[in-house]
Formats: C-alpha cells, sequence, structure tokens
C-alpha cells in the first residue's frame, strides 16, 4: 500500500492550481506526508499570497520563500528544514524557467544570458537542492524532478528548455549514483504537455497538446493529478528499488514513432 505516513516532504515549484507542484503536493499529502511547501518570492507579496492560500487545505508545517538562484534563501530554507522537521524524506523539484524569446524561433539565436538563466534555474538548481537535501535524508529519501521530452528530442519551440531538461536528466543519473549508497533515491518524471503558466510560454503549446491527443496511445494528454500519483509512487517504499530513472506519465506519447 502506498504510504507516506510519517514522511516530511519538501515541495517546490507550487505557482497556481494549475502547476505540476500542486497536484504532487495534493497526492503526497493524501498519502499521508507531512507537507512543507517553498514559493518564489516576488516584491509585492503576491505569489506568497496565492501559495499560501492554495495550500491552506494541506496544512503545510513549513511555508517559505525559494528563489533557486539565491544561495543563501536555499540554505535558509534548508535550515528550517533541520530546525522543525529534524529530517527530509522526499524533496520534490518542480521548477523550470527561461526566457520568453529563448522558447520561440530560431534554437541558434538563443543568447549566452539566456542560455545561462535557463540552465541555472532549471538544471543546476537541482544539484543545489540535492547539496542540501542529502545531508538531512538520515534516513534515506527520495528526490523527484519533472522533465519532458523536449530534453531527449527536437520539439518545435522547446529550445533552450531542452538543453536545460538533457543536462537535468543527467543531473538525475549522476546524483543517483552519488547518492545511492545513503538510500537516497533520485528520478524524473517526464510528463506530457499540460497547460500551466511555465508551459504558457513555450510558442505552440496548444498545438503540442492537440497533437498528443491525435497521436499518443491514450488520445489525451495527462492531468496533474495523474503526474501526482506517479510521484507518490517514486517517493515512496514501493519504488524502493528504483533510481536514476526518468518515468514517462504522458499517455505512452514517448514509444509512438509517428
Ligand atoms: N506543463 C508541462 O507541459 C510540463 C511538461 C513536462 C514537464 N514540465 C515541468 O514541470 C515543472 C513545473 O512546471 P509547471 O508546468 O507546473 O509550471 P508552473 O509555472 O506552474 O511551475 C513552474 C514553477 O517554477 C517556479 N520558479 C521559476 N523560477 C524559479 C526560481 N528562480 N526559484 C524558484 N522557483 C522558480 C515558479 O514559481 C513556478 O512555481 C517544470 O520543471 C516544467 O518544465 C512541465
Amino acid at each position: 500500500m502506498l504510504d507516506l505516513t510519517g514522511k516530511n516532504a519538501l515541495v517546490t515549484g507550487i505557482a497556481n492550481n494549475r502547476s505540476i507542484a500542486w497536484g504532487i503536493a495534493q497526492q503526497l499529502s493524501k498519502a499521508g506526508a507531512n507537507i512543507g511547501v517553498t514559493y518564489l518570492p516576488d516584491d509585492k507579496g503576491r505569489m506568497e499570497k496565492k501559495v499560501r492560500d492554495l495550500t491552506e487545505p494541506l496544512h503545510p508545517s513549513l511555508f517559505l520563500p525559494c528563489n533557486v538562484q539565491d544561495d543563501e534563501q536555499v540554505q535558509a530554507t534548508f535550515d528550517t528544514v533541520k530546525t522543525d522537521w529534524g529530517k527530509l524524506d522526499i524533496l520534490v523539484h518542480c521548477l523550470a524557467f527561461a526566457n520568453r524569446d529563448d522558447l520561440a524561433g530560431d534554437f541558434s539565436d538563443i543568447s549566452r544570458q539566456g542560455f545561462q538563466t535557463a540552465l541555472d534555474i532549471s538544471a543546476y538548481s537541482l544539484v543545489k537542492l540535492a547539496q542540501q537535501a542529502k545531508t538531512l535524508m538520515i534516513e534515506g529519501g527520495s528526490i523527484l524532478t519533472l522533465t519532458y521530452l523536449g530534453g531527449v528530442r527536437v520539439v518545435p519551440n522547446y529550445n533552450v528548455m531542452g538543453i536545460a531538461k538533457a543536462a537535468l536528466e543527467m543531473n538525475v543519473r549522476y546524483l543517483a549514483a552519488e547518492l545511492g549508497s545513503n538510500n537516497i533515491r533520485v528520478n524524473g518524471i517526464s510528463a506530457g504537455p499540460i497547460r500551466t503558466l511555465a508551459s504558457s510560454a513555450v510558442g505552440g503549446i496548444l498545438d503540442m497538446i492537440h497533437h498528443v491527443e491525435e497521436v499518443a496511445p491514450l488520445r489525451r494528454t495527462v492531468t496533474q493529478s495523474e503526474v501526482g500519483n506517479a510521484a507518490a509512487f517514486l517517493c515512496s517504499d514501493l519504488a524502493s528499488g528504483v533510481t536514476g530513472q526518468i518515468l514517462y506519465v504522458d499517455s505512452g506519447y514517448e514509444v509512438m514513432g509517428m
């Protein structure tokens, strides 16, 4: 049985009720996990309010600002996890960012700055968070990230994010190899296209969704809660033998040749 009772789960990347991280947080909570939430702070505190109101029904025992580009904020987040929880069992890395200009048009036009930003926020951040998480996963643990097929194949307009996802997927494998001896598992879910704030920045996202609805074996795309269910499995002891893997939760689209 899928049971996360007694597990402390820190979930990053909730922005609104469409966020994949929100789907994951709900399923982890349903399975009994104690939830902590981080959000991306802004000057006016809008994100804080929105995410606080949204996640209130899950009674998060931690609610912290964490911009992954800010080392002090990352440190402060994990210092609080240590003080308040004592141990961490589950870390969900569910965030990404690239400049809108770099998610359409010619791939070769990407600027150095745009490349660095996308790779820093969307790929390096997993390493940064894992650095901190590994010291608190004293009973072992599970780290999970979110990726997309555009990291292994060319998808129109995904451009710089494809490079970031390729790096992210290798991060999963290197981290799994390093942390396995501490019984820390590291996996990724490659989700099918879902309408969210982040995906709306990718040129032609609706066309991508319609294409999946026509071609994928299940003839539809996936929902946040389907991704959440797979996440709960990967974060639970039911997946105790699974690490370094990318699990496709995409209605089967990845297997199709045409
Ligand atoms: N939506 C899709 O179709 C799809 C498909 C496959 C994978 N994914 C991946 O799922 C993850 C979640 O995206 P989503 O689609 O739910 O969109 P979303 O916009 O709801 O979530 C993206 C999150 O990234 C956060 N973020 C951006 N920059 C940050 C920073 N510097 N520090 C901390 N947080 C930051 C945002 O605040 C937001 O919460 C991403 O990694 C995305 O690439 C999405």
